[in-house]
């Protein structure tokens, strides 16, 4: 599982201001912005059809009231309920405009940052957990959709309709229209200080969910090793901790919503009181008429709401461009491994891989901490199965992610057929570069879908496609697909965790062997294999890889035998190529290393350590040569381990 960024590192809100951080949602918008133009139009409708029925009361109590004239009482009454009748439909006529719109613009951005996920490197991916990608998919996006939606387009209706409405109270009277803003000033002051605070936690409260959201995730992923160290009972108090932070930001939230409801409550109230004590004023003065105090008195409810939603609208408007700028931390991820600007093509690749004077470091890697991968120098010449040997952690696994760039070298460069990997299209360069890892990753779909991944040339359901699978199956040793209930058109659970650890194995290696690349990179691919399956495996794989370059990482000593020469590796170089016998001679190191991987497979299937046939095969000569080592080694740890061996 990859780490961080979680709450504790995740960058704060940008410092762009609120409307500048969301104008960057601009392109989303774009294509349905007529739609939600639409949609504020029709709320404006009907705010201003709201605002007209004080107007047409002011008109009917102090005309026909006054007077007693029913049919005129009557006729008015008509147009009020069309007023209302009008306003209704107007707000039905908003959720039809922006609804649409609004999904469109979340599945949008949804497959954008999907898209961009895929893109990004796998350094990208070492840093992010998943639970934040997850999180910004899904909760942000959504929210974002919402405030579109709703958010939006009342506030931008809501301000227009306080502005229009705050004119028509001065309409009556100056003094009541003053009363009305002045009493508006508290709520502005306090919405400035609610949106600095409010916004903070609103970024605090997503980044914690999306670290609740890893924790699930992790905790999923890892149910069975929870479940076999009796772990549950951690991960629940781990959880509840994290649930307990989350619960605690969203109660500040909530009593930030709380304080500002506050006044958006108390402010209203006291403008009514002052109005009303001031209108009977003005009408002892003859200033005003009852009418028209009726008719304020009716406008100010048609405000109040406006008003009041002002605050709310405020704090959607900031959880907006919180997951705004969420989601934007993922776009604005610099890709720095991209297709070249001048791609160059190899039509009909032979396939000679070398590594030229490659260094590599990873990113957390300290700065007085040496390179990785500190000037490797290494040819896998066309058709040839090199095997990588090291001790544990001389980052073999590394080496491999470079010639595919799931990293790209930090000096130096590694080449396929002499063009330099950076070169060729990314597509390309991956068709010709197939790559399968120990820890075999499945995807929740059938068999052959897994299997033909890389065959994107291909339709699965094709007789081409069939063949292509069934080769790739054999090879791999994995006939066991027959037996599952539909066959190979059986959906293999999340992750494949319905099959063993060496059936995951065996589809991932088919999914490499059918790529059909000229180059194989095979990261320890059959440590989960039983001996036999990994002989057969091993033999399949000697046909497959005739014509075809492979770099193998070896843990087992079997696997060394696959190889037609072998790398050694150690302390960031390859100090050592030749054949297995060759290199049992020549090189302390490596018989060190064969010995330990001995050593590590003896322990792992609990047999003793044997001599495999290549090494029966290794001549007097050599035998002489490693019992003098032997006796070199005395003093190292290694060597009683290598004396046994030379004694058998
Ligand atoms: N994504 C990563 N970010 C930072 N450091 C890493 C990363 N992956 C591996 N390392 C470090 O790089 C070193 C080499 O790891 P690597 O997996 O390449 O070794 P290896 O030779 O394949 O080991 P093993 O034989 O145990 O599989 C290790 O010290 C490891 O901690």
């Amino acid at each position: 599982m990859s780490s961080s960024p979680s709450s504790q590192n995740t960058s704060p809100s940008s410092t762009l201001s609120t409307p500048a951080a969301l104008w960057r949602l601009k392109p989303f918008v774009k294509p349905v912005i007529w739609r939600l133009a639409g949609g504020a139009a029709s709320a404006l409708i009907a705010a201003i059809i709201a605002l007209m029925i004080p107007i047409v009361l002011e008109q009917i109590i102090g005309g026909p009231v006054r007077s007693g004239e029913i049919s005129v009482i009557v006729f008015g009454a008509l147009i009020v309920f069309a007023l209302a009748l009008g306003e209704a439909v107007m707000v039905w006529l908003r959720r039809q405009f922006v609804l649409n719109p609004a999904t469109e613009v979340e599945y949008q951005m949804r497959t954008t940052l999907y898209s961009r996920l895929q893109t990004l490197p796998v350094s990208f991916h070492d840093r992010w957990q998943s639970g934040q990608l997850l999180s910004r998919m899904m909760q942000d996006i959504g929210l974002i959709r919402r405030w579109l939606a709703f958010g939006l387009v009342l506030l931008v209706v809501n301000i227009l309709t306080i502005a229009i409405g705050s004119v028509l109270l001065f309409r009556w009277h100056w003094l009541l229209g003053t009363i009305f803003l002045v009493t508006a000033i508290p709520l502005w002051v306090r919405g400035y200080l609610f949106e600095k605070r409010y916004g903070a936690l609103t970024r605090r409260s997503q980044d914690q969910a999306g670290d609740l959201a890893t924790s699930v995730e992790e905790s999923v992923h890892g149910i069975r090793v929870l479940k076999a160290f009796g772990r549950g009972k951690h991960a629940l108090s781990r959880f509840s901790r994290q649930a307990e932070t989350l619960r605690e930001t969203e109660m500040s939230k909530a009593r930030a919503i709380s304080s500002i409801w506050f006044w958006l409550d108390l402010m209203p109230q006291i403008a009514f009181g002052v109005s009303l004590m001031s209108g009977i004023w003005l009408i002892s003065q003859g200033a005003i008429d009852e009418a028209q105090l009726f008719a304020f008195f009716a406008m100010a409810v048609v405000l109040r709401w406006p008003i009041e939603s002002i605050g709310f609208l405020f704090s959607f408007m900031l959880d907006a461009r919180t997951a705004t700028d969420r989601v934007f931390d993922i776009f604005s991820e610099i890709n720095t491994i991209t297709d070249p600007e001048n791609p160059v093509h190899i039509e009909n690749p032979r396939g000679e891989l070398a590594f030229e004077a490659a260094h590599f470091r990873y990113q957390d890697a300290g700065a007085h901490e040496r390179d990785l991968l500190d000037g490797i120098d290494l040819v896998l010449r066309p058709g040839e199965t090199m095997a990588l040997v090291g001790l544990t952690g001389s980052g073999k696994t590394t080496l491999t992610t470079l010639p595919t760039r799931l990293y790209d070298v930090t000096g130096g460069r590694v080449t396929l057929d002499g063009v330099d990997v950076r070169d060729l299209p990314l597509a390309e360069l991956r068709q010709h570069i197939a790559m399968a890892f120990e820890d075999a990753t499945l995807f929740s779909a059938t068999v052959r879908e897994n299997v033909l991944l890389g065959r994107a040339d291909l339709d699965v359901h094709s007789e081409e496609g069939e063949r292509a699978l069934r080769e790739a199956l054999d090879v791999a040793q994995a006939a066991f697909v027959d037996s599952l209930p539909d066959g190979v058109d059986t959906v293999i659970g999340e992750e494949g965790l319905s099959l063993s650890g060496g059936q995951r194995q065996r589809l991932a290696l088919a999914r490499a062997v059918a790529a059909k690349p000229k180059v194989l990179v095979l990261d320890d691919p059959l440590s989960a294999l039983d001996v036999d399956t990994e002989a057969l495996v091993e033999e399949a794989l000697r046909h497959v890889l005739a014509d075809t370059t492979a770099m193998i990482v070896a843990h087992r000593p079997s696997t060394v035998a696959l190889a037609d020469r072998v790398a050694l590796l150690e302390a960031g170089r390859v100090t050592a190529v030749g054949t297995h016998s060759e290199l049992l001679k020549t090189s302390r190191h490596y018989r060190h290393v064969i010995s330990s991987l001995e050593a590590e497979e003896a322990a792992r299937t609990g047999s003793i350590p044997i001599i495999r046939d290549e090494e029966r095969e290794v001549d007097e000569e050599v035998r002489e040569g490693l019992r003098m080592s032997a006796s070199d080694d005395a003093s190292s740890g290694s060597a009683t381990e290598m004396d046994k061996e030379v004694q058998r």
